[in-house]
């Protein structure tokens, strides 16, 4: 199975290292040092004192010539649009798969005239080190759910998941992204604002009393999740990436645009049109926005 992967950050550089013990798999990046440097080392994942590496291929995104199986799209979510134009050229018939936080990008994937359409939840940490190197912080699992299409196009993937890097197929998709969100509402702009691991949120009780009040402003806005996700599922997630600093935090300490719009912001919009309050993630939106302009994260 040839797989290709779009971006060689945090997460793609993750899935590249898994999967490409398993198949053949290829990154597309933009950076022509980057090519270099996973051509010259391949990908090594550090993980609890060890570190593995997997040769894999790499090619500049205007250079991908290769027929694919799969593309997983592992860019973030605002750098999505810049790549209508590769994405319609490897065919429509090429099933895609989208890795990002949030819901922000639901809308714009569905535009896609791609016949396989596949939604995935990340639950691991993952952070990088440098172009060809990654730690992953806490096991955890991907979810996947299919937007539309079919199963069989992504069904390999899942059969040979082995337990230190495993997908598990979702029924609903809408269902499985609101999930997701729940987690990233009560932990990224926390982190990011705070500085502070995943871990440390449920350990300080000031921001452990924030987390739980956030998921009660998403539990106003979405009631319909209120037998699908628990507050300990965040608690869990938070203490299984321990060590990990969120990719929000990591983006704002290196002066990069965040995810807040896909996270928070389309929340607030939703929160005005439903006359709902939700005071918190107010406050924290105007923060992430306000530290975001100035550069203030590094
Ligand atoms: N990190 C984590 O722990 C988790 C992240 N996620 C989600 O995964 C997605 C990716 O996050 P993450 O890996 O952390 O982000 P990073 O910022 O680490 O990586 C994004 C990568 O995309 C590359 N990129 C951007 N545009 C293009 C393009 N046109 N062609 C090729 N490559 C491109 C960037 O290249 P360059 O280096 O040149 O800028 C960068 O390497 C996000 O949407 C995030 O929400 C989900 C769960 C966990
Ligand atoms: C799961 C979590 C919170 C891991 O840090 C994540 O999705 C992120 O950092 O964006």
């Amino acid at each position: 199975m040839k797989i290709g992967i779009i971006g060689g950050g945090a997460v793609g550089l993750l899935f590249a290292g898994y999967l490409g013990r398993l198949f053949d798999v290829t990154l597309i990046v933009r950076r022509e040092s980057q090519v270099r440097s996973l051509s010259e080392n391949g990908v090594t994942i550090y993980k609890e004192g060890s570190a593995i590496t997997t040769r894999v291929g790499a090619v500049q995104e205007t250079e991908t010539q290769k027929e694919f199986d799969v593309v997983i799209v592992a860019v973030k979510e605002y750098d999505l649009p810049l790549l209508r134009q590769g994405l319609v050229e490897l065919g429509a018939h090429v099933p895609l798969l989208f890795v990002q936080n949030g819901i922000g990008h639901v809308d714009w994937v569905k535009s896609l005239p791609h016949r396989h359409l596949i939604a995935g939840s990340v639950d691991h940490g993952a952070m990088k080190e440098n172009d060809a190197a990654v730690h992953h912080l806490g096991e955890a699992e991907t979810n996947i759910a299919l937007i539309r299409g079919n199963w069989h196009v992504i069904e390999e993937i899942v059969l040979k998941s082995t337990d230190s890097f495993r997908f598990s197929i979702r029924k609903d998709f809408e269902k499985m992204l609101l999930t997701k969100l729940f987690v990233n509402v009560s932990i990224n702009p926390l982190t990011a604002l705070t500085g502070v691991t995943n871990g440390k949120l449920v350990e300080n009780p000031y921001f452990h009393k924030l987390q739980k009040d956030l998921f009660n402003e998403m539990l106003l806005l979405f009631p319909q999740m209120k037998g699908n996700i628990s507050f300990e599922k965040v608690v869990d997630i938070c203490r299984n990436t321990y060590q990990n600093r969120s990719s929000m935090l990591k983006d704002i300490e290196s002066q990069r645009r965040t995810e807040i719009e896909s996270i928070i912001g389309v929340l607030l919009d939703k929160a005005q049109k439903e006359h709902h309050f939700v005071p918190i993630m107010n406050l924290l939106y105007k923060l992430v926005k306000g530290i975001e302009r100035e550069g203030l994260g590094g």
